[in-house]
């Protein structure tokens, strides 16, 4: 067996990057992604790409049937919260019901190693920061149940079955690649970064502030944004810990450390050169005061080094990736 990983949601906005990592360091990518929020010029071209939906278990199958994929990095799902509670079915189908077919899949094709994309909403209001993995695990959406019991399944399979897996639950991911090969470029997108990107560059006339009466410092809900490239770094580390027989392990992903929304959107204003315009709103409904991550696991058990923590860094990232979508006549942007 080599190393050939499939990567399914590859297409999209993390999927890409770790696409990308994976190939800079010398593995096979086979990327499986429906492009409903994905594109398929995001796919790296040493990528072979297969267009289907990760709930066709016969596709499935028949891609796993020979025996080459090693590992498989699964980031395919639906993604927004509030998405999630209109249309919890939806979000139980694509993200929990698909992804026990996924499991069962690499299970009879004998696929040894498995990497997920959950996420802190899995933990709620905790109210304490930062959040270790053995907190409280309260989802407060249909999005946090649905990944909830995909780490679930994955334990259960893994305890009956010869698969170990890797569940990294990842804070705000934000950025871009910084060699400019891909970024978030999702029509409609709602994370805050994002947004303000899209402000920034002419695309919306400003930004809504989503309450500013919470129980922090300014006012405003604080974040522990990640650079996609470091979050993408920890995959890689977590894939060569299953690769040398190491056991299972569900990390954190976040620096430790936040930021409120009126620091990020400062940031955005002091990197693009002036201000975009803000408006106050109400509260989001669902929106936690506060949510950082101890990423102390991740570091000690992976030895993950983070390099990009810096949140001007981030935003310049994410702008320089804005402005080249504004050159694609066929990009979301
Ligand atoms: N972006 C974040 O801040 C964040 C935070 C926590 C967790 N996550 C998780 O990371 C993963 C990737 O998120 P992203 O931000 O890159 O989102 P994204 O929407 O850019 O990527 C998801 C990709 O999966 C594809 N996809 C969705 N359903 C599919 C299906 N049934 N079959 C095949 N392809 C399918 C989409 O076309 C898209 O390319 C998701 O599982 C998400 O829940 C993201
Ligand atoms: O136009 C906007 C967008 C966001 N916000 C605020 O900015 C903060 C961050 O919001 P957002 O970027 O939407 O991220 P979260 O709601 O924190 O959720 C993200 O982070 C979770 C992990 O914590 C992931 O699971 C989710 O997929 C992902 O959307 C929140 O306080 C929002 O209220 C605004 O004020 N205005």
């Amino acid at each position: 067996m080599g190393r050939h990983v499939l990567v399914t949601g590859g297409a999209g906005y993390i999927g890409s990057h770790a696409a990308n990592a994976l190939i800079d360091r010398g593995d096979d990518v086979t990327v499986i992604d429906r492009l409903s929020t994905g594109f398929d010029w995001l796919v790296p071209p040493a990528a072979d790409l297969v267009v289907a939906d990760i709930g066709d278990t016969g596709t499935l199958a028949n891609l796993l049937s020979d025996g080459r994929f090693d590992a498989i990095l699964h980031f395919a799902g639906s993604i927004v919260v509030p998405e999630s509670v209109a249309d919890p079915l939806t979000y139980y189908e694509n993200n929990t019901v698909k992804s026990r077919g996924l499991i069962e899949c690499a299970v009879r094709a004998g696929v040894p190693h498995f990497i997920f994309s959950s996420t802190a909403a899995v933990y709620g209001s905790v109210g304490a920061d930062p959040v270790t993995e053995d907190a409280p695990l309260r989802p407060e959406s249909p999005y946090g149940f649905s990944k909830l019991m995909t780490e679930i399944m994955l334990a259960d399979a893994a305890a009956a079955h010869s698969i170990r897996y890797g569940v990294l639950r990842y804070f705000n991911v934000a950025g871009a690649d910084p060699k400019g090969r891909t970024g978030q470029s999702t029509k409609g997108a709602t994370h805050l970064i994002k947004v303000a990107a899209e402000a920034a560059s002419g695309k919306r006339d400003g930004i809504e502030i989503f309450g500013e009466d919470y129980p922090t410092p300014d006012g405003t809900c604080v974040r522990d944004y990640i650079h996609v490239t470091d979050l993408v770094a920890a995959h890689i580390l977590a894939l060569d810990r299953l690769r040398e027989g190491g056991d299972s392990l569900t990390a954190n992903l976040g620096y430790g450390h936040g930021f409120s929304v009126r620091q990020v959107l400062d940031t955005v204003d002091s990197v693009a050169g002036g201000p975009i315009r803000r408006t106050m709103g109400p509260r989001r409904p669902g929106d936690a005061a506060s949510i950082v991550a101890d990423p102390s696991k991740a570091r000690s058990e992976l030895n993950w080094q983070p390099k990009h923590d810096d949140l001007t860094g981030i935003v310049e990232d994410a702008l320089r990736w804005e402005r080249h979508l504004q050159t694609r006549n066929d990009s979301a942007g």
